[in-house]
């Protein structure tokens, strides 16, 4: 089984009363949904793989190879529009399928959504059983290969670790934040918290 498949995402985006100034990205892991998307005026797009070969198959039904080349036809279509795309990478601190995930795996995701062409690559603590440590362990080695100032995390509080994990990502001297916001999970029941790591 894999997860339930988009199919409101774009009436949402069609039903709501967009605000001058604030950016509403849509999330299109491929072509029909990067179709849908501009159709629906979207003016941002976010494309989504995992560090986890099993949760990608789960996710979006397909390899974290096979997600690459969808999201390059998506971020070249997006490109020749002009429309921003940002990146997430799930399963950057833990999988529930495989269990813990190398912080070389995550790099290696987010420095080939990053050259491919997203201006941000969030890092996604999917499930929450990050901690301060691997935190920190997991952005050392994503640094060496995508610059700070590209990257955001997104931490689920499944276990109450999102705000000190998020705190972790803030060290003096890697980053400063710009703002944080909270929503609620779909894929995991759980309250997350994003910011940006500069
Ligand atoms: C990616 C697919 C669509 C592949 O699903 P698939 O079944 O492999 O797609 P397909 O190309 O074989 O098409 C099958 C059907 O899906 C339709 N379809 C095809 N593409 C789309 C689309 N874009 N939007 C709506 N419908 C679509 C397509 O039209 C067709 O409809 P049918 O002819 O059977 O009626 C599916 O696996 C899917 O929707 N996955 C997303 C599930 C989801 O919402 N996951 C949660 C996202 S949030 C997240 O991942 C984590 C994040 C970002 O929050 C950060 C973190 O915490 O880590």
């Amino acid at each position: 089984m894999f997860s339930v498949k988009m199919a409101d995402h774009t009436e949402v985006f069609r039903g709501i009363q967009r605000a001058p100034h604030v950016r509403y990205p849509v999330l299109t892991p491929n072509m029909q949904g990067f179709q849908d998307a501009v159709a629906a005026g979207a003016t941002e797009i976010a494309v989504f793989g995992s560090a986890s070969e099993t949760f990608s198959r789960r996710n979006i039904n397909c390899s974290i190879d096979e997600s690459m080349l969808r999201f390059q036809e998506v971020i070249n279509a997006a490109k020749q529009r002009q429309i921003p795309v940002r990146g997430y990478v799930s399963c950057a601190l833990g999988c529930p399928y495989e269990g813990s995930v190398e912080p070389s795996k995550v790099a290696e995701v987010a420095k080939r959504l990053y050259e491919m062409g997203c201006y941000e690559i969030s890092l996604g603590d999917t499930i929450g059983v990050g901690t301060p440590g691997s935190m920190f362990k997991m952005l050392q080695t994503v640094m060496k290969d995508v610059p700070v100032n590209a990257l955001a995390v997104h931490c689920h509080d499944t276990y109450g670790q999102a705000l000190p994990n998020i705190l972790t990502a803030l060290q003096p001297g890697w980053s400063c934040t710009t703002g944080w916001t909270s929503c609620w999970s779909c894929t995991t029941g759980s309250t997350s918290y994003m910011t940006r790591c500069h």
